[in-house]
């Protein structure tokens, strides 16, 4: 059941097993699990709004126009980054049911089998690594065809795929006339064809894998909480509640939640069984430090009252950050015609709501390239090399028909985004004032790091060469706003002056091994020395997978689901 306000809540004077703060995309695997049982009885409390008939959420091709600046946007901005020129970026995250899932670009990539093997060895458990992630990876997953039916063969590898999962995940269902021209350049050795990159063994370019289901977005609102799922009696959703604390129940024990609706009008909340802060990278330390759980020094002289000294709260924040690349070419059958044509948008609108066929069932990417700078880079001699291992890579392509941002009045492009996705730079989530509804202050530290920097630059270079490849002879032109001759030093102040981030924002509440004096939370994902307390989101990562984020938020609440249920079993 999806309730408004907190009146109906009341009015039906229920109890509640777990209470899930956050709708988001864990934060409803964990609510869909737990329910499963029909003894176990789930509430789900989430800030922001519903994510029914939000055109700009549902048409996969508008997904850049979900944020920012929207009413399913939390419509953050970041600190100054002194690494781009002190400009603070915008930084959307979703505030709407599903979370960032519901306003992400639904790219779907799981990152390097050494990710996660590193995620097992610094939590000293091995349930976090590849060979058992896999399982949940899968339990996640309905792979599902395109919505244009095309022959997919050749274009992934069926066997890396769950079939039977609840989140479907698809390859593109229009051609992009760029196509041809990807394919042909990974017959060059330095960019070699990869038929799946969600194999564990990401390295190469491989055909874009999406969570799109028949041409609309598949986000953990529409899947999870579909509605054989919310019918479930035993589950409970209130949209419009925005929690501000969570409060002790008895001493280190905190299984009330305090929150607020639309009104400005505060309730509280008591899990009978525990409590699973799914509020994400921004969203869960922020509550934690509001409750007193964080730094207790910083707290006391923000004037709040610390009650659990947990140093690591909101540290290690890390991101992936970008260069939205792109080339200047001769074509106009590149996005920013359509873009530019509200006849032909509408066209296409017209053709979508009909059929659910035609341009706007993708994403606007075709493909996804994981690449790696050579070994013997000469930044390799002052700093370790920061990638889980050998097959994991430094950087990431993105290749799109058209510019991803808003483009200018004129000229068509070819989109290639180049992101660092190996960083070794960290930032942090702090607050500026005990005011509980002020924003965090949110500090990424986008390419604060020397080798950050070099692998971004390198990484444009590596585009250029891609770019200008025998495959796009006659058809890409130029860099746009750098040309294939620009010195390092103006690539760098580019970088300065267009980096930006993928908006992955991960690790503000990292696992680190049970009894370690660092970190937030425990393998187990219950809050260190805490009881009642659970964080499960994508802010329990030590380090940043190489790859998109949300299938690592799913892959997190499938198996936190499980450890939930077997601690409760016992
Ligand atoms: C614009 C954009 C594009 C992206 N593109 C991609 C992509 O193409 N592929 C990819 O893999 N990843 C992408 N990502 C990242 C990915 O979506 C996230 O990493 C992932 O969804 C995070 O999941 P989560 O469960 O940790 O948090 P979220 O999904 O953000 O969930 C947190 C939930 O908690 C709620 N919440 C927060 N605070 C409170 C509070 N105080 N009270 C109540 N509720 C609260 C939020 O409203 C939200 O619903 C993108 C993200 C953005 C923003």
């Amino acid at each position: 059941v999806i309730l408004d306000n907190v009146a109906e809540l009341n009015k039906l004077n229920l109890k509640f097993d777990f209470v899930v703060v956050g709708g988001g995309t864990a934060g409803n695997v964990v609510a869909n699990r737990l329910s499963e049982d029909p003894k176990a009885s789930v509430l789900v409390l989430e800030a922001g709004t519903s994510n029914a008939d939000v055109l700009d959420i549902i048409v996969p091709f508008f997904c850049t126009r979900a944020t920012p600046d929207t009413a399913q946007d939390w419509n953050y901005t970041t600190t100054p980054q002194s690494a781009l020129n002190n400009r603070s970026i915008i930084y959307p995250r979703g505030f709407v049911l599903g979370g960032s899932s519901s306003v992400n670009y639904m790219v779907y990539t799981r990152g390097s089998e050494e990710d996660f093997n590193r995620w097992a060895k610094v939590t000293e458990d091995q349930g976090w690594g590849w060979n058992s992630l896999l399982p949940y990876f899968k339990k996640n997953e309905v792979f599902t065809p395109p919505a244009d039916h095309h022959n997919t063969r050749g274009q992934f590898n069926p066997a890396v795929h769950g079939y039977n999962g609840i989140n479907s995940v698809t390859l593109a269902g229009f051609p992009s006339p760029v196509d041809n021209r990807v394919i042909e350049t990974t017959k060059e050795s330095e960019f070699p064809f990869n038929l799946d990159p969600n194999s564990g063994s990401p390295l190469g370019i491989s055909w874009a894998q999406a969570t799109i289901k028949d041409g609309a977005r598949s986000s953990s609102a529409t899947s999870y909480l579909a509605p054989n799922f919310i019918a479930r009696p035993n589950l409970h959703v209130l949209l419009h509640a925005r929690v501000t604390r969570v409060l002790q129940t008895a001493s280190n024990t905190f299984r009330t939640v305090e929150f607020q609706d639309l009104n400005g009008n505060r309730s509280t909340v008591t899990a009978q069984k525990e409590v699973i802060l799914s509020a994400g990278s921004i969203g869960t330390p922020t509550i934690l430090l509001h409750s007193g759980i964080g730094n207790s020094s910083t707290l006391k002289s923000l004037g709040i009252q610390p009650v659990h000294n947990l140093p690591s709260v909101g540290q290690n924040l890390t991101d992936h950050s970008l260069a939205f690349l792109s080339f200047v070419v001769n074509s106009n059958n590149t996005f920013e015609t359509f873009d530019r044509n509200a006849t032909l948008l509408a066209a296409d609108l017209a053709q979508w709501n009909k059929s659910r066929t035609g341009p706007l069932v993708d994403n606007p990417l075709s493909h996804t390239g994981w690449l790696r700078i050579p070994d013997d880079s000469s930044i390799f001699k002052k700093f370790p090399d920061a990638a889980a291992g050998p097959n994991t890579p430094h950087y990431e392509f993105i290749i799109s028909n058209g510019m991803f941002l808003p483009p200018p009045p004129t000229g068509n492009f070819l989109g290639l985004i180049t992101a660092v996705v190996s960083p070794t730079s960290r930032g942090s989530i702090t607050l500026a004032t005990s005011d509980l509804l002020a924003p965090p202050l949110i500090n990424p530290n986008l390419l604060g790091s020397e080798v950050d920097f070099f692998i971004l630059r390198e990484a444009v270079k590596s585009a250029f060469r891609f770019a200008s490849s025998p495959p796009w002879k006659n058809y890409v032109i130029s860099p746009f706003g750098l040309n294939f001759n620009s010195t390092d030093d103006e690539i760098d102040e580019w970088i300065r002056e267009n980096g930006g981030s993928v908006f992955h924002p991960a690790g503000s509440c990292s696992m680190s091994p049970k009894g370690a004096t660092w970190g937030v939370v425990d393998p187990d994902l219950t809050v260190k020395g805490l009881s009642g307390l659970r964080v499960v989101d994508l802010s329990i990562v030590p380090f940043i997978p190489a790859a998109h984020t949300q299938a690592s938020a799913y892959v997190i609440g499938e198996r936190a689901s499980d450890l939930i249920k077997e601690h409760w079993s016992q």
